[in-house]
């Protein structure tokens, strides 16, 4: 072998002998040992402390003991930056301890898994690079440290190195670092030495041609016999120990400086061949290094993937927890709400009870006022002197001419009496509740009485082209039946439906259609005022054809008002007539002809037959005559005991007007005096409703046997004295005449 070498290997071990044949010898080896352990320890921590630098906020300390440097390297995050900073992503995870001021003197604060994680990447990383490693308890108390150190300078080689010679040198190294302390030489400073050394290293290699095997071992045989002659027997196996591994050291360096300078010299000569074997080289290590940085990139992926795997379970994790947050909180929330839902439900439900309650006190207090209520309205007057001497709020006193000539008074008390001064909105506000009862099941009837040109249509209708404030009775009712159907909506479902009639000489005729008697849906009250457009219109124009014919006529406007309680299902009817009567005159048989004179006698006849049935009410008779005219049968409804009567009693004050207003008086007065007893609301099934209209139907017609065929008698509107009078034996509600 020796043969093969560029050099003498025993002028190689005479050098060893020369250079450290004292040290060898030297009885303190241990303590030398230590210091050259020491010594390397320095060169790896100034060479990590340059390279590294701070870690965690913390430098490695200049020189720190070897338990201190240990500790410092024991999390691997300083060995892993260092691989990295010499060659990038070697090691493709390191986990960093999170803050300088976390970090306690023995580096230790990331968990032992993570210390782990990043020794087992650094070592992966290092023996993929063909550097020496060591054992993770190396790093422990009674490790091996000095593999640790060797590990360290083998990185600062690689670092500083170029590749040839370098794995051989650091297996080498790692193989042998348990025995011996050899330092890693670069090949920079294996060349320096080398030319140190000068003539012993000729770096033509033919030196060795002049040595054999045999001298050789003999020389090299009698070389160490000398060295060890004068050794204690004990110290030998040590010396001789101590001796092979400088003697080694030094043939590696040797090798080394041969290698690199036969590299030198071959390349300068012979460019073509080496170039090949380079290239060859080249080659297989470009291969080595494809496959390693492969993998190393295989290894990223897989690393980077389980990262992403850990941040997406992390995140579903994050996303479970909110989720079950925000489930609980919902949750809470519907609890809250259901409780909050249930207060309001009682309490709507107590709204209920009290508005009921309050409908029933209402309509109690209507019906202790009497059903059939007469309000008084004078109004303002053509003359001077009026017939009116007095008006307050219940009474009404005229001046009478008497026969002696002086004027007398007389009073009439109604339930309430409105001056010329008073307004339509002061008129209804009377009215108004009546209107509230037609939305609770009530009939309502509020009519028009008084002499032509007393101010019936201008009380019931206003004025021609009437505003919001001189609008009348009929709009301003059924305003308010719109109103208060509204404010009722969530609770009572209501469908309004409206005809307009018209009774001229005991015709019955229909305002709003050609057709039969109609009734006509409305969702509002533009819908109404449209609709009494039109009632008007056809009036007028018969009242063009036929000469006033407004003023002998009846127009009565009816609201049917079907209501559907949302909770309970139950219905309710109620219905207002809303009528405008013929004027009440007197008309005297002898001043009148023709179509006057029939007009007269019909409105007379049908004015007579109201005062019949209010009569009949009046005493309480079983049977009220509704029968004996189309006035009173369309009234029926709302003239019994099952309705609230409104009667508006219009006076004209003029003086020439005095006789025909105190007959309207004393009509009304009797009026308000009548008794119909407790009204009642609609609640009965129409077939009962039925079956009490019928039953009338036949206590009418038995009565009416008795009755005289016809009565072309004129009588007073106050007139009682019916009997006699034919009735149309077809006359009931159904079959009105249009
Ligand atoms: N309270 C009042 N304030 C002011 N003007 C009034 C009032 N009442 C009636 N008038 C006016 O008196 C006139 C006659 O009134 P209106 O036509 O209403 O009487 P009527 O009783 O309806 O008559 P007819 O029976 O002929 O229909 C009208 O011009 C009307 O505008």
């Amino acid at each position: 072998m020796a043969a093969a070498f560029p050099f003498s290997v025993i002028s190689m071990v005479e050098d060893v002998l020369h250079k450290y044949g004292d040290r060898l010898s030297d009885n303190h080896l241990a303590s030398r040992k230590a210091k050259e352990a020491s010594s390397r320890r320095k060169k790896a921590v100034k060479w990590l402390r340059k390279m590294v630098g701070t870690v965690g906020g913390k430098e490695l300390p200049c020189e720190p003991s070897e338990e201190e440097f240990m500790a410092s390297l024991r999390n691997g995050v300083i060995l892993c930056s260092a691989l990295n900073k010499i060659q990038p992503g070697a090691v493709p995870k390191v986990v960093e301890s999170p803050s300088d001021a976390d970090l306690p003197s023995d580096g230790i604060t990331l968990t032992v898994y993570q210390c782990f994680e990043n020794m087992k990447n650094f070592l992966v990383a290092a023996e993929r690079l063909g550097l020496p490693t060591f054992e993770t308890s190396d790093l422990e108390p009674g490790g091996i440290f000095s593999r640790v150190v060797d590990c360290i300078l083998a990185i600062k080689a690689y670092s500083q190195g170029n590749l040839v010679g370098k794995i051989s040198l650091w297996r080498y190294g790692s193989g042998n670092n348990s025995r011996s302390s050899n330092h890693v030489k670069t090949p920079k400073e294996s060349l320096s030495r080398a030319a140190s050394t000068g003539d012993r290293y000729r770096a033509n290699g033919d030196l060795a041609h002049d040595h054999c095997k045999a001298d050789s071992m003999s020389s090299l045989s009698a070389l160490v016999h000398e060295f060890i002659r004068d050794k204690n027997q004990e110290e030998i196996p040590e010396l001789i120990e101590s001796l092979l591994g400088k003697v080694m050291e030094e043939f590696e360096q040797r090798m080394l400086i041969q290698q690199e300078m036969q590299n030198k010299i071959t390349q300068e000569d012979k460019p073509s061949s080496e170039a090949r074997n380079l290239d060859l080289k080249a080659s297989d290590d470009d291969e080595e290094e494809k496959q390693t940085f492969q993998l190393l990139k295989q290894q990223q992926l897989v690393e980077l993937h389980k990262e992403s795997i850990q941040e997406l379970k992390d995140m579903f994790n994050q996303t479970k927890t909110g989720m079950e947050f925000l489930k609980k909180k919902h949750q809470e929330e519907i609890i809250h709400l259901s409780k909050q839902l249930h207060s309001v439900a009682s309490a709507a439900s107590g709204y209920q009870r009290v508005l009921e309650e309050n409908r029933k006190l209402y309509n109690q207090v209507q019906d202790l006022k009497g059903n059939i209520r007469v309000y008084c309205r004078v109004r303002p007057c053509h003359q001077k002197q009026g017939s009116v001497s007095k008006i307050d709020e219940g009474s009404i006193s005229l001046l009478v001419p008497s026969k002696n000539g002086k004027d007398g008074k007389k009073t009439f008390t109604f339930n309430r009496c409105f001056g010329p001064n008073s307004t339509q909105a002061e008129v209804f506000a009377d009215t108004q509740p009546l209107i509230r009862s037609v939305l609770d099941g009530y009939n309502v009837c509020i009519f028009a009485y008084g002499q032509t040109g007393s101010g019936k249509t201008h009380t019931m209708s206003g004025p021609n082209n009437p505003d919001e404030e001189t609008v009348g009775v009929n709009y301003r009712a059924l305003r308010d039946l719109f109103l208060i159907s509204e404010q009722r909506k969530d609770t009572i479902h209501y469908e309004i439906r409206v005809q307009m009639l018209e009774i001229y000489n005991e015709t019955v005729r229909d305002l709003l259609s050609a057709d039969d008697a109609n009734l006509v849906p409305v969702q509002s009250t533009a819908d109404v005022l449209s609709l009494m457009d039109l009632g008007f219109k056809n009036r007028a124009v018969s009242a063009t054809a036929m000469n006033d014919r407004s003023s002998r006529s009846h127009s009565c406007l009816t609201v049917h008002v079907h209501g559907k309680d949302l909770t309970s299902g139950k219905t309710i009817r109620g219905s207002i007539h809303l009528v405008d009567l013929a004027g009440s005159e007197r008309v005297d048989k002898s001043e009148v002809t023709g179509d006057r004179l029939k007009e007269a006698q019909h409105i007379n006849k049908s004015l007579a037959a109201l005062g019949d049935v209010i009569s009949s009410l009046a005493q309480k008779q079983s049977h009220v005559p509704y029968r004996n005219s189309k006035l009173t049968q369309l009234l029926q409804d709302s003239l019994g005991g099952q309705a609230k009567t409104l009667m508006f009693v219009h006076i004209a004050p003029e003086q020439d007007a005095v006789v025909e207003s105190i007959s309207t008086l004393k009509f009304a007065e009797r009026v308000s005096t009548i008794e119909l007893g407790a009204a009642k609301v609609n609640k009965d099934s129409s077939d009962v409703k039925e079956l009490k209209e019928q039953i009338a139907s036949l206590k009418a017609a038995l009565a009416q046997k008795d009755e005289e065929s016809e009565q072309s008698q004129f009588a007073t509107p106050l007139s009682s004295k019916s009997s006699g009078r034919k009735l149309p034996r077809d006359d009931s509600v159904s079959s009105l005449e249009v």
